[in-house]
């Protein structure tokens, strides 16, 4: 065998194998390697000389496409998509590929996605490894497949399951993509070796039957009302994303065109997405969510110098819903869990719930049951030995602080102590302890063993050390951790509070539940503050509230409205007062048929009631329109996202916009409410909050913040520059 080594990129290489009896050509690449860039552009060169060559040499009977470092190709650079493109485009190379005489057989190790995925449906074969996963994630970039993969797919698999796919971004496994009819052969050996030797199993064999360009799309029966359906579901998920929209529509032109219009539509199709916003949102969001495991404090501490410690043992105090939740993810992940619950009856009904959520979990996910990682005990002395403990009890700063004192006494040497607190103290309560340097808050979100957020709250003593290895054990719980400083309620909590404020004095004046909600619904968010606030509990604000003082005795009175010298609405403390507590209530903001009713209904009661708050306060009831509502609740929360970024309680806007879209249910397509706030305009923002704070000089939420004054001074750079204008103040971490 000869084998010579042809490279032409840093990272790209081609190795132009020959034997005896067979000869194969085979590319060698990178994963996430690049169709756009010029390193990628030397690829598609590469790939296109090849393959003439290939075609060119008698001796060459097949050839074989792989990757290099065991991965077959990750698809586009996204960072490069602002760029001019260069080098031969991709369509017609994939043409070629696939109109080749000679067999080309696609060897997928590690991922095949976007165009990765689609260069390997221009190949007559696809042998996987069966850890591979395949997919096309575009829809997710605020795209659609635009190399073929939206005519290909549906031509190779069918329709409802290439729609499944592409609308959904979803990877498949091997033995997915293997049942689906994806890829011919999965293998455990090396991929490469069974392509080789299955494409010197085909050489000479017609190929008329592989070439999915030339298949005739199948065509459901009941086309229009398949895609009818598929489309009112595609619109009702998407929230107002496009791209799953026009997903619909590139397969649709598959079913209805022929191969060459299909393409056309396609792309343009394509061309339409590429340029607009969404995609740029989606795009910034894919590299947020990945900075913010770059985290670092106002201090100095970074994810690179820090160290975490191994955890194996981890205690969780506390099993109400958020506990349980908490216990499953850590049991799921393979930690060994001591789970405490200090009423007996409450650990006997917990434990229930636990093992029914990990028998459901393991059968819907076809894994083994983590059972057997969980011990439960109705001491706090079972954590004696633990590595990590994560407490989760009532928010009650008495309660936890007499927990943290214990905990200090009972656990080992070095056990790092964690809060599940979402809005409270930090540094209260590692004051209680003996080691505050390893006490950190873990936010978790509800249901934590659903929701991927984690905000990982440091305090001003917490060590570095302590960062890292709760950051760390949010990734091995396959959580989104980012690292937050401690002030009332962090970054996600913080920010909410002017968003329901503002949409409390809407109602005030004049707006009712439905429309606020219907406007934020609109907008993207998956239900309106209103709804929200009957699903979670409204007694759980009213609780916070009242142990802050707000409640006032009287809420019917007119001082009320007035709390420490600004305005305040107690129109929930009313409700509450009421017994009006949400869905498990039957009554909130809205009514529902029974208490725990899921379906929320307008109510005339409500309605009423607002007539007669507004009449005693003398407010008179005015149209509001909807810009003045998103403005009013959106603005009031991204000015105090501004607040966040200027106090150094989150290193970037990255960190907020992560937080945002992964617990708080900010439309992923409009990239979180910082980078919103960049796509409308910083000078916008700043110009519409000094209009609100002139008409409204009693609420401070409205104050445009300074930082955003100073980045609308300095000719409002774009978000990936504003770190350079956040000054970082002092901090002792
Ligand atoms: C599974 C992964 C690949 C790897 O996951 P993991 O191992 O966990 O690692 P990560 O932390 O995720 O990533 C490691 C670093 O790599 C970076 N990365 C990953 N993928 C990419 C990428 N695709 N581009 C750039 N950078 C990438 C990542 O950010 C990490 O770096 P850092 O920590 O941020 O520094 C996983 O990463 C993953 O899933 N990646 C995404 C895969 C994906 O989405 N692929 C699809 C991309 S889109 C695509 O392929 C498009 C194809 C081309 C179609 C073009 C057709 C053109 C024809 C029509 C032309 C019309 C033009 C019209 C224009 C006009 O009108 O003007």
């Amino acid at each position: 065998m000869c084998r010579a080594s042809l490279p032409f990129s840093a990272t790209w290489k081609l190795y132009l194998e020959r034997n005896s009896r067979c000869n194969v050509f085979r590319r060698i690449g990178t994963a996430g390697s690049t169709w756009w860039s010029p390193q990628c552009a030397a690829v598609r060169q590469g790939i296109v000389d090849m393959m003439h060559r290939a075609l060119r040499e008698p001796e060459v009977k097949s050839v074989v496409i792989c990757g290099q470092d065991g991965k077959f190709c990750g698809g586009a650079d996204i960072r490069e998509f602002g760029a001019k493109m260069s080098g031969p485009p991709l369509v017609p190379m994939i043409h070629m590929i696939e109109a080749a005489a000679k067999p080309v057989v696609a060897a997928i190790e590690g991922v095949a996605l976007g165009g990765g995925l689609e260069l390997a449906l221009s190949c007559h074969y696809r042998i996987a490894h069966s850890k591979a996963r395949l997919g096309l994630p575009e829809v997710t970039l605020g795209l659609l497949p635009g190399a073929g993969g939206t005519q290909r797919l549906p031509r190779l698999i069918g329709v409802p399951a290439a729609l499944e796919l592409i609308t959904t971004g979803r990877h498949v496994t091997a033995a997915e993509a293997l049942q689906l009819g994806i890829v011919d052969e999965v293998t455990d050996q090396n991929a490469v070796d069974a392509a080789v030797k299955f494409a010197q199993s085909v050489e000479g064999k017609s190929l008329d039957a592989r070439r999915i360009g030339t298949f005739p799309c199948p065509r459901p029966p009941d086309l229009d009302a398949v895609f009818e359906k598929v489309m009112k579901e595609v619109r009702r998920s998407a929230r107002g994303a496009i791209a799953p929209v026009t997903c619909v529509q590139a397969v649709h032109a598959a079913v209805t065109l022929p191969y060459a219009k299909g393409m056309e539509r396609e792309r343009e199709l394509f061309s339409t997405l590429f340029t607009s916003g969404q995609a740029r949102a989606l795009q910034y969001y894919f590299f947020a969510q990945r900075a913010v495991s770059r985290w670092s404090t106002p201090s100095g501490a970074r994810w690179d110098t820090s160290k975490p410690r191994p955890v194996r043992k981890a205690a969780v105090i506390g099993l109400g819903t958020m506990g349980r939740g908490i216990s499953v993810s850590l049991a799921q992940a393979g930690f060994s869990v001591v789970a405490v619950e200090t009423q007996e009856k409450q650990l006997l009904e917990a434990k229930q719930a636990v093992s029914g959520m990990l028998e459901r979990d393991a059968k819907r996910r076809g894994a083994p049951l983590a059972h057997g990682n969980i011990k439960y005990s109705c001491s706090l002395k079972a954590a004696a030995d633990v590595d990590l403990v994560i407490e989760a009890v009532f928010e009650d700063m008495a309660l936890k602080k007499a927990i943290f004192r214990q905990l200090s006494a009972i656990c080992k040497p070095g056990t790092f102590l964690c809060s599940n607190t979402s809005a409270l103290d930090i540094d209260e309560l590692a004051s209680q302890t003996q080691s505050p340097e390893l006490v950190v808050g873990m936010h978790f979100f509800a249901p934590a063993h659903v929701m991927k957020l984690l905000e990982v709250v440091y305090g001003p003593r917490s060590s570095p050390e302590a960062v890292a290895t709760a950051m760390q054990m949010g990734k091995k719980i396959g959580k989104v951790s980012v690292a937050v400083g401690n002030c009332r309620g962090f970054v996600g909590n913080r920010m909410l509070k002017p968003y329901l404020e503002q949409a409390f004095f809407l109602l005030e004046e004049g707006a009712t539940p439905e429309q606020v909600d219907q406007v934020l619904e609109e907008f993207g968010f998956p239900m309106g503050v209103f709804k929200v606030s009957d699903l979670s509990g409204l007694d759980v604000g009213w609780k916070v509230r009242k142990a802050d003082g707000l409640v006032v005795p009287d809420s019917t009175g007119k001082s009320a409205r007035i709390q420490g010298g600004r305005r305040y609405s107690p129109l929930g403390d009313l409700l509450c007062e009421q017994g009006r507590f949400g869905q498990k209530t039957g009554r909130g903001w809205y009514q529902y048929d029974k208490p725990g009713g899921r379906v929320a209904k307008s109510d005339p009661w409500l309605h009423r009631f607002l007539e007669e708050y507004r009449a005693r306060h003398g407010l008179v009831a005015r149209r509001i329109d909807q810009q003045e509502v998103l403005e009013r609740c959106l603005y009031a929360l991204i000015n105090e996202g501004f607040q966040i970024l200027q106090d150094g309680i989150a290193a970037g806007p990255e960190d907020i916009d992560v937080i945002y879209v992964l617990g708080y249910g900010w439309p992923r397509h409009r990239g979180g409410p910082m980078f919103f706030a960049d796509m409308v305009g910083l000078d916008k923002v700043l110009d519409r909050l000094e209009r609100y704070h002139q008409l409204h000089p009693d609420v401070p939420g409205l104050k445009p913040c300074s930082l955003l004054r100073k980045l609308a001074a300095g000719g409002c750079p774009p978000i990936h520059r504003w770190r350079e204008v956040i000054q970082k103040p002092h901090s002792q971490l």
